[in-house]
């Protein structure tokens, strides 16, 4: 089973929907709701709390539907660029699911940040979305306030998986945001009785942590590349990870596909050489030549003049990140993944 875990805004929707589509043998939880069966992308699983041992089930069978899932042939892929952020995930995929393949996508934090507010803003969430400076500002104040600004922290990055001597001098992303954190399944989690809803229902674990400390937006938060990796590799192997740029999979889509499917220890000459427009259940409302390939999924790229009033807060953030962004060329140079 492989998880493609974010970061949001890293072109996610476009990988899964491509890796879907264009390999026969990795498959996605197939939905039917509108008649037409698709794979379906975002699957949130790991980030619900409480989590059921029912749910597990439930939730591998919606893969079955498209292949035996005990067969060596397919892989499995549940595509949630929340479960990066989330500090139970890796926790919880690694109890469940202790030989996952993981696969992240990287970007530029300030356009990932813009990007995100950028969708934000038009899928009008509530509490309503203030303007790109304004958020940013409120978010740095918070996580100030709670000491996980991550601006001077020391790093050590060469600790190794499941080192328990692994130190950090400052706060880390467990530390932070690990909120009602949940590892592993449970048969009676709490209280109330879950035994007929949906796991998909259920409060995520970022909510009711970001309620009660942080901006619920959290564009900026999520960020940090450097911290969020290492927790996940505090709870899984290096060699399970594929690392990707943003720029790569933008520009070399379809080399980087085939890096994906090597990772994944399946046959990359099966890829189809039609790269197919995206399954995504939402309309596909972007087409770039810039791209190598087209997208799906949901993106309305902002306009110029927006951006234009952002350049200051752009700048800002560049300097606000330098020390994350060096943080996680040092990690990534430390796993040989740079
Ligand atoms: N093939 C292709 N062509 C053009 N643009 C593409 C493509 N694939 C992904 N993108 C850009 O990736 C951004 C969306 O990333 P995600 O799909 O990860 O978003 S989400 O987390 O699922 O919401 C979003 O970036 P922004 O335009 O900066 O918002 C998309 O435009």
């Amino acid at each position: 089973m492989a998880f493609l875990i974010g970061a949001q805004k890293s072109g996610t929707t476009f990988l899964f929907d491509q890796l879907v589509a264009r390999h026969p043998h990795i498959i996605g939880r197939t939905w039917n709701d509108t008649g037409t069966p698709f794979m379906k992308k975002e699957a949130h699983f790991f980030s619900r709390v409480p989590l059921l041992e029912k749910d597990f089930l439930e939730y591998t069978s919606s893969f079955a539907a498209s292949g035996d899932i005990n067969s060596q042939n397919f892989t499995f892929l549940d595509a949630t660029p929340d479960y990066m952020q989330i500090a139970s995930a890796p926790c919880r995929i690694s109890s469940l699911v202790p030989e996952a393949k993981i696969i992240v996508v990287l970007r530029d934090p300030v356009l990932r940040a813009f990007s995100h507010w950028n969708m934000n803003q038009k899928l009008q969430l509530r509490p309503l979305v203030k303007k790109f400076d304004e958020e940013v500002r409120i978010e740095i104040e918070g996580l100030r306030k709670n000491g996980c600004s991550f601006e001077s922290d020391a790093f050590t990055a060469t600790e190794s998986h499941k080192d328990s001597s692994y130190s950090r001098t400052g706060s880390s992303w467990n530390k932070c945001f690990k909120c009602k954190f949940e590892c592993g399944l449970y048969s009676a989690g709490d209280k109330k009785d879950h035994s007929k809803d949906s796991p998909l229902r259920r409060k995520s674990v970022e909510m009711s942590c970001s309620e009660s400390l942080f901006s619920i937006h959290g564009i900026v938060r999520r960020g940090f590349h450097a911290e969020q990796l290492h927790w996940w590799l505090q709870h899984l192997r290096p060699d399970q990870f594929l690392i990707l740029q943003y720029e790569q999979l933008k520009l070399s889509a379809n080399e980087t596909l085939e890096r994906v499917v090597k990772h994944l220890g399946l046959d990359p000459s099966l890829i189809s050489k039609d790269p197919l427009k995206s399954l995504q259940e939402k309309p596909s409302v972007y087409a770039s030549t810039k791209w190598e390939l087209p997208t799906g999924g949901w993106s309305i790229p902002a306009d110029n003049a927006t951006k234009q009033k952002c350049m200051q807060t752009f700048k800002y953030l560049r300097n606000f990140y330098a020390p994350a962004n060096d943080r996680l060329e040092q990690l990534l140079n430390s796993l040989g993944m740079a």
